[in-house]
């Protein structure tokens, strides 16, 4: 079992990389966006991960969204299982922060392609002015005693990678994601802060730039005797984005062939089917 680490992800306020003129989205203080920009370079390729701060987002709505959570894991078992993903044919509609969140996404995602020397539009032109924006939101029942079952670790999510561009979470106060330190196997756990998301990268970002921006895996075990919440939104190439290496980068032929090109619509289906094999069939059906 690997160990504890005792480091920290990084804590960036990206205040200066979502205040843009109206004019031509050039930074209202283009030195402090250079250092934002150039901090969420270097968490990308160290850890993957990172907290931000001074986002911007509305903090009342993300409060009541995570209370219309909460009350809504409270209700009877009967009633939740109205909503059984089993009887989705697929959900989609339209919550409160979509939009923020999305522009956002943008927003880092602007910085990402300015940290990597490809400018500021680039990703957006190129890859994601559709994205492909799943959110969810999880309950992690209190499990205080059952750390191993049949002499496995419990996990609430197991160790795993998000398998698109970016990830923004939103976690309650409860704690225990975790995240691998991939230069020492150990866990680095990553607690609630106030006020922040968790951003991290996902499959698609690190094959864009063949490993240079890692996504790393994480995983989520509840230890106390609280119910957890968590709301991740994913912010991912759009269906039909084929992803490749990119020719920009200068990337050497043997990384290039390591990454073989894949439609995104393809991956996440083969990945959440694996995962959810009861929601295959499910879509098998929706689709005769
Ligand atoms: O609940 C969390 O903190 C993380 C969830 C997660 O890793 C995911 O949905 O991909
Ligand atoms: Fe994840």
């Amino acid at each position: 079992m690997s160990q504890q680490s005792n480091l920290s992800l990084p804590i960036i306020d990206i205040g200066p990389i979502i205040h843009t003129t109206d004019s031509d989205g050039n930074y209202q203080d283009e030195q402090a966006a250079a250092n934002v920009i150039k901090q969420i370079g270097q968490a990308c390729e160290r850890f993957g991960f990172f907290y931000i701060k001074n986002h911007g987002i509305d903090e009342e709505l993300v409060d009541k969204l995570m209370s219309e959570g909460r009350s809504f894991f409270n209700k009877p078992l009967d009633y939740k299982n109205q909503y059984h993903m089993k009887n989705s044919k697929v959900y989609r509609g339209y919550f409160e922060l979509g939009g923020e969140l999305t522009k956002l996404g943008h927003s880092i995602m602007a910085a990402i392609g300015e940290s990597l020397g490809l400018g500021r539009d680039f990703f957006r032109n190129k890859f994601t002015s559709e994205p492909f924006i799943p959110f969810r939101l999880f309950h992690y029942p209190s499990d205080p005693n059952a750390k191993f079952e049949n002499g496995e670790e419990r996990f609430g999510v197991g160790k795993h990678q998000d398998y698109g561009c970016l990830t923004l979470l939103k976690q309650d106060n409860v704690g225990g994601l975790e995240v691998e330190d991939r230069s020492t196997g150990e866990w680095i756990s990553a607690p609630p802060l106030e006020k922040t998301f968790v951003v991290n990268i996902g499959d698609m970002l690190e094959r864009w730039t063949c490993g240079r921006y890692k996504a790393v895996p994480h995983r989520v075990k509840n230890l106390t005797n609280q119910d957890r919440l968590s709301a991740p939104f994913f912010f991912d190439p759009n269906f039909e984005c084929v992803v490749t290496p990119l020719e920009e980068l200068a990337l050497t032929e043997e990384e290039k062939t390591k990454w073989p090109p894949v439609k995104y619509g393809d991956y996440i289906l083969a990945k959440v089917f694996a995962v959810f094999p009861e929601l295959k069939s499910a879509a098998l059906k929706y689709e005769e």
